[in-house]
């Protein structure tokens, strides 16, 4: 697997040079920049929109329509008791710690992450070896990425700001080349394969027993504490329900369980879908869009039957594609090693836990293909135990590999029954499934049978404690009560909360009798396999992934380029007169109204630059199709058209070239069918032609 920062075409990743492109182009932007910008806020402009909603169309038909998801849209703002239940409130939280000196927060696990990181490339600068960029760090990596886009701080907290001048001194330091003992090498780096398996506790012995320190101050940071990642508000003008932002969109689809499935015709499996607005008070967000406060979400709940090994109907269709996988021993050991194999493989031995996590793991490889995002640059890893969030029992990331190493950009979780039983439980409300069997079944039981006139009175105040203790009780607990009923008259039964917690019973109170009973309904909590889409995450790997350099004829400057595919490009055509000469105005307005017409965004150029100066500002912009009208146009009807990657360029009448972008853009040709079809252009002259 690729383990460098590389550009599409394999050259080294110039960042800074992307970043000033993609702010040049508007693809983002520091949010609040006038008023000194505010950390982990970004606003798109119009090519980010646009991809971005490219990237959500495609998801919308990769699965909504593919697999007949229901859809809904959520409100943001969630009430306490909601986000208590689902165990948010408590457990939604990141380490953090904090420097005694200059008073900077910092997130326990990334400090210690990037302390020992600098170590390990002092350590390898002092035994001469080839340092590599920061290719195994997480989202939070090297800030210097961030600040050379945003330049942001919202000029409150030392923590907030992008261009942190003691970030610099701490990266000058922590570059010193000292050279460690191997065995202490080999430590650093397991710590570091698993640094997402340890909670505050031991993230502050960490920092105690490698005596890590701020290289800003040289001060060891306070304990670490837990820091809700909750933005908390006040529901109405009363203030009296407060609330949050939703940090998932996923609890608005739990709610509404019952109604989705009786829409659903109580049919299952059945899934739901939503795309929406999420929000975290991330502690220290210092990398671009890969860490923000406020970001776009595109989540699935798939509920699932627990009983049958959560089998999927359309396994068989996904079971050959080979995916690598990064296994948690793998990762306890100290290793970061994927292994690639099928995912047929990885269920049958184990490895994923059932086919349904497995279908969705492949289905998100695929989406991440179709979209454009490098195979080569994808790996699954499965969470550790301590790192699963409080309500998964098993979960993979799909993680892409950029500039600042592996991110996670989706999580695929397999959440159990937790949050429909905890909501259930809490309310009252039945979110279950109720099954009619094909065959009653037969049930023969023990059975409790309370004589309720009788046991009220005699109990008073703990009458209902002890009956719900009882009816709580097992079927092997049930049997021994019956026999002690059966041979002494009575028997005694645990209530914690009552007397010393032995409460005696009698047998004119109850009976406990073995009963036959027919069951034509099965009821039952459905699991649920949960793929959570980080959007912003994505487009931005999609940016890197796809960005290259070619050189310019006269050899000076490099140009960028955006290989998107043509379904995700931000504008499909780029329309170029050969000369802002009247007699093209007509031909440009009717070539973008019939474009207009066939589904194809375009944009028109018609500045005084060059051709190529105009090709070449939007192959910047992804733009996969030119169009160039000129005389001859004019004369008989005639365009050329250029692949933006090969710069090739073939001319057609318009209409032709109208359907060739069409099926282009649709995925149903391509260049090369194209090329085929359609004569070759050589006339014009581009200004770059090589790639470096
Ligand atoms: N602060 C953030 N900024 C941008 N995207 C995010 C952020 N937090 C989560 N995401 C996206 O949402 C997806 C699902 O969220 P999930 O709760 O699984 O993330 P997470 O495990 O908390 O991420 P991390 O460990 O990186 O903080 C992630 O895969 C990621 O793409």
């Amino acid at each position: 697997m690729t383990t460098t920062a590389t550009t599409l075409k394999g050259q080294p990743l110039d960042k800074a040079a992307l970043e000033s492109l993609l702010r040049r182009r508007l693809f983002y932007t520091p949010s609040f920049e006038i008023y000194g910008g505010v950390s982990g806020l970004y606003d798109y402009g119009p090519p980010g929109c646009a991809l971005q909603a490219n990237i959500i169309d495609l998801w919308r038909k990769h699965f909504i329509l593919e697999e007949d998801m229901l859809e809904v849209d959520c409100t943001v703002l969630t009430p306490h008791e909601v986000l208590k239940t689902s165990g948010h409130v408590e457990k939604f939280a990141d380490w953090m710690c904090k420097d005694p000196k200059n008073g900077e927060i910092l997130r326990a696990d990334h400090f210690v992450e990037d302390v020992l990181e600098s170590r390990l490339k002092g350590d390898k600068e002092a035994r001469g070896q080839k340092v590599e960029e920061k290719v195994e760090e997480k989202a939070d990596g090297p800030k210097k990425s961030e600040a050379a886009l945003a330049q942001v701080g919202d000029g409150q907290k030392t923590e907030e700001k992008a261009e942190d001048p003691k970030r610099k001194k701490k990266k000058a330091k922590g570059q010193e080349a000292i050279k460690l003992d191997d065995a202490v090498v080999q430590e650093y780096e397991e710590v570091l394969a698993k640094i997402d398996n340890y909670n505050g506790d031991q993230l502050g012995e960490l920092i105690k027993k490698y005596d890590l320190r701020n290289p800003a101050t040289g001060e060891q940071p306070s304990p670490p504490v837990a820091f809700n990642l909750m933005f908390q508000t006040a529901i109405g003008p009363s203030s009296n329900t407060p609330g949050y932002l939703r940090p998932e969109t996923a609890q608005g689809q739990f709610l509404n369980f019952a109604k989705l499935l009786e829409f659903n015709t109580g049919q299952m499996p059945f899934a739901s879908a939503s795309i929406g607005k999420s929000y975290r008070n991330e502690i220290s967000p210092r990398a671009g869009l890969l860490r923000v406060r406020e970001f776009l979400m595109a989540e699935i709940e798939h509920f699932v039957d627990p009983e049958g090994h959560k089998k999927h109907h359309r396994f068989h269709e996904v079971e050959d594609i080979e995916l690598e996988f990064l296994d948690r021993h793998v990762q306890l050991s100290g290793k970061t090693t994927t292994t690639k194999q099928t995912v047929g493989k990885a269920v049958k031995d184990g490895l994923v836990d059932n086919e349904t996590l497995g279908y969705f793991l492949a289905r998100i490889h695929l989406f991440l293909k179709k979209i454009g995002i490098d195979q080569s640059k994808i790996r699954f890893r499965q969470h550790m135990a301590n790192e699963m969030a409080h309500y998964a029992c098993d979960c993979w990331d799909a993680e892409l590999l950029t500039s600042t190493g592996w991110v996670e950009c989706v999580g695929c979780a397999d959440r159990s029954a937790y949050d429909l039983s905890v909501h259930a439980k809490k309310t009252g409300a039945p979110l279950i499934v109720r099954q009619r069997l094909d065959e009653p079944k037969i049930i023969e039981e023990w059975a409790v049978e309370i004589e309720k006139k009788k046991f009220g009175p005699f109990y008073k105040k703990d009458g209902k404690t002890i009956e719900a203790a009882i009816l709580a009780t097992t079927q092997e607990e049930r049997g021994k009560l019956a026999k002690d009923l059966e041979e002494n008259g009575k028997a005694i039964v645990k209530v914690p909360s009552v007397g010393d917690g032995n409460v005696e019973v009698s047998k004119d109170l109850l009976a406990i009798k073995w009963q036959k009973r027919v069951e034509n309904i099965r009821e039952y909590t459905p699991n649920v396999i949960e793929p959570s889409f980080g959007i912003g995450r994505i487009l931005y790997s999609l940016m890197e992934h796809n960005y290259w350099t070619r050189a310019s004829e006269g050899g000076d400057e490099a140009r960028g380029v955006l290989s998107f595919p043509p379904a995700v490009a931000p504008t499909k055509v780029l329309i170029v007169p050969l000369s802002s000469h009247k007699d093209f105005a007509p031909t440009v307005r009717k070539l973008s109204q019939k474009l207009r017409s066939a589904g194809l965004s375009s944009r028109v150029d018609d500045s005084s630059a060059s051709i190529g100066k105009r090709y070449s500002r939007n192959d910047e912009l992804g733009t996969p199709f030119g169009v160039t009208v000129d005389f001859q146009t004019v004369k008989d009807d005639t365009i050329t058209l250029r692949e933006r990657d090969s710069t090739r360029q073939v001319r057609a009448e318009e209409d032709k070239i109208i359907e060739a972008i069409r099926a282009l853009v649709d995925g149903t040709k391509t260049w090369q069918d194209i090329e085929s079809e359609l004569p070759l252009f050589e006339g014009q002259q581009e200004v770059e032609v090589t790639v470096r």
